[in-house]
Parts: C-alpha cells; structure tokens; sequence
C-alpha cells in the first residue's frame, strides 16, 4: 500500500473530530483545545468534550466554525433513559451542536433490543434537531451479524450518524465492523453518516477508513455531514503531516 499523502492528511483533518474525553479533563485542556481546533492548518469541523465544559466551550469557541459534540450514556451505555434525556437535554440548553449517545449495548446484546431502541428515539427527540451520533461500542460484540443489527436498529431509531466506540474499552474500531456499518448505511433509505473512532492514532489508520468509505460509498461521499473521525491523538500527527515533518506513517496497527 502507497504512504498516505499529505492531501490524506489535510482530508482527514477536514473530517476530525477533535477529542479529550480523558479522565483528568479540565479546564486548561478545554481552552488549549479550543485553541488546536481553530489554529492552522484546521479548523476541525467539531470537538467532542464532556458535557460539563460545554458551555464554556461555546464562549471559548465564539464565532469559530467550529461544532461542539458531547457525550450523554457514556461510557458504559448503563444510565437510565430518564438519566440520559436529561443529559440530552442539559447538553443542548448548554449550546452542544452534537449528541454522542452511547447505545445500551450490553443490554441490546443480551436481547433487550426495544429498550435500546426506545432509548435511541427518546435522544433523538431530546436533541430537538442537533446532530445525533450512536456509538454502538462495536469492538465489544461477538460478531459482525450484531454489528449490523445494532447499526440498523440506530438508524431505525433516528441516528444521523453511527459511531464505532467510545475509545474506552479494550478493542475500540476496526475495519471489518467499519464496512459492515459502511453497508448498512448504503442501504438505507435516507442519509446517515459514520464515525470510526477509538485508537484511530496515525495518518495510516486514518487512510484505511478513508480508503474504506471510498470503496463503498464513492470517492465523494465522506463529507463532514456524513463522515468524522473521533481521535484524541490524531490530529497532531495530521498536523505534522500536512507541515511536512513528519511521514504520519503507521506503526503497524492496520
Ligand atoms: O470518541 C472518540 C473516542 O473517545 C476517542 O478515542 P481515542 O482517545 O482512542 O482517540
């Protein structure tokens, strides 16, 4: 395979959204995110932080275009669905453009499959026409037959984007459960996005995905409507691709 160019870089960096939902998430790091997620070469299309910090992010952020996701059932997807609409719902008062929303996958795997749904719908409603994400957590199902229920069930549910993982568990993406995503949503009657993310760290890794949407969706499709990567060590490696001191090359993790 060919060294992923620098016009990959600036591609992958046009579709990054740009994360710290680390343990130890404070303020400083807010601000010094903000600050990544507007500066040169960007800007990133979106950054993706706690809840908490997203109304100082609005402030911080101004007039950047520059989107504020955040996070609500995460990240074990265990919360109650009273608990997580009201997460939704805080999120948006507090100025979040984007939901990221973590299925219930411990309990759709084991068969509670209208409860996930349910909560999927109660989100969508919650987010009163923000952007709504469903990471389905998919590094932790036993095969990729559960990968397609769960993608067809979100997007039954009002996902306009599925989400790979939440970056907090053991396996995070992978290509295989990224194509099984990729092939649900070409088969669907109405436009919904895909968002690997979860250990997705050098300019390779970022190619394959790329590379991927390519083949199945056409050379055109990934957008920042229908495409984003969610990586919280990404972008300084896309950075210094695009800056030409570095390769971005991959340490053997595809
Ligand atoms: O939503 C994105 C993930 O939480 C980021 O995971 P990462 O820290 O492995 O890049």
């Amino acid at each position: 395979m060919p060294e992923p160019s620098i016009a990959t870089a600036r591609r992958a960096l046009a579709l990054l959204d740009l994360t710290d939902l680390s343990d130890n998430a404070d303020e400083a790091g807010l601000a010094a995110l903000c600050a990544r997620a507007v500066g040169a070469p960007g800007p990133v299309p979106a950054i993706c932080i706690w809840p908490r910090f997203v109304a100082q992010a609005r402030t911080m952020l101004g007039r950047a275009p520059v989107r504020i996701a955040t996070v609500v059932n995460f990240p074990q997807g265990e919360s109650t669905g009273a608990d997580v609409l009201a997460e939704t719902q805080g999120a948006v008062a507090a100025g979040a453009d984007e939901i990221d929303l973590v299925l219930p996958w411990r309990a759709f795997l084991g068969g509670d499959v209208a409860g996930a749904e349910a909560m999927v719908r109660a989100v969508k409603d919650g987010c009163d026409g923000r952007t709504l994400k469903v990471i389905l957590e998919t590094g932790e199902y036993p095969d990729l037959d559960r990968v397609r229920a769960a993608s067809e069930l979100a997007i039954a549910a009002g996902a306009d984007f599925i989400k790979t993982s939440t970056g907090k568990t053991a396996h995070s993406a992978s290509l295989p459960a990224a194509r099984t995503m990729l092939e649900v949503i070409a088969g669907s009657d109405r436009p919904v996005g895909l968002k690997p993310s979860g250990g997705i760290r050098t300019l390779a890794d970022a190619a394959s995905y790329l590379d991927l949407a390519d083949e199945i969706m056409g050379p055109h499709w990934a957008r920042p409507d229908t495409f984003r990567f969610g990586a919280s060590g990404l972008h300084q490696v896309l950075v210094d691709a695009i800056a030409g001191e570095a390769s971005g090359e991959a340490s053997g993790s595809y």
